[in-house]
């Protein structure tokens, strides 16, 4: 079936590493290859996003595939940045993303994960999301994974990035959409 020539394609090498380390930290094991493609990203919703990301992908590959968005949002912005995520970080680092809440009167924020699988061109699409709940803090920790060191999940008192990777794979936004992907790719079995 689908998973022996199943293809994540990506662009960034910490997803990459997480992703890996989630599948085969425990569950029935997934095989996935990898391909590095910066594709495009429309605008639009997360799932807008995702689906054409994927569907691009798929054609680029030729086969089945799997593509990830991740959105960070503020509840104060209602949402946004969202899939936006990416353009702030870039533009305003870990202070701008704190600035940017100055005088809101919370910095509640949500981190999504959105993977979606095509079975191959042609096809529509599945989403998987994963959400974990935190709020916006000033950077702690090292900084190696974009957001990371500014989003402390509710409960931790830890940012994502003061985490040992074991901990953060367990509660973390991609690890809850892994769940869910890896139980529709072995119910395809
Ligand atoms: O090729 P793709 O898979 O699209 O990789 P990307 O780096 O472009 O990723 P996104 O389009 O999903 O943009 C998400 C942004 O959020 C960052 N990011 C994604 N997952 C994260 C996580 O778990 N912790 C911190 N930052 C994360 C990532 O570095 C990007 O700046
Ligand atoms: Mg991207």
């Amino acid at each position: 079936m689908a998973k022996a020539n199943l293809t994540f394609v990506t662009g960034n090498a910490n997803k990459l590493k997480e992703v890996k380390a989630i599948l085969s930290a425990g569950g029935k094991p997934i095989e996935i290859e990898s391909r590095s493609l910066d594709i495009p990203e429309v605008q639009g919703t997360t799932q807008e996003v995702a689906i054409a990301k994927c569907r691009r992908a798929a054609e680029l590959l030729g086969g089945p595939c799997i593509t990830e968005d991740t959105a960070l949002c503020f509840e104060s912005l209602h949402g946004l940045p969202g899939p936006y995520i990416k353009y702030f970080l870039a533009d305003l680092g870990h202070e701008g993303l704190n600035t940017l809440l100055v005088g809101f009167p919370t910095k509640a924020a949500w981190a999504l994960c959105t993977f979606a699988y095509s079975a191959g061109p042609g096809t529509e699409p599945i989403l998987f999301e994963g959400r974990t709940d935190g709020s916006i803090v000033p950077a702690r920790g090292p900084g190696i994974f974009g957001w990371d060191a500014v989003f402390e999940p509710t409960g931790t008192g830890l940012t994502y990035a003061e985490m040992p990777t074991d901990q953060k794979n367990k509660l973390s936004h991609r690890y809850k959409a892994l769940e869910k992907l890896r139980e529709f790719l072995h119910s395809l079995d």
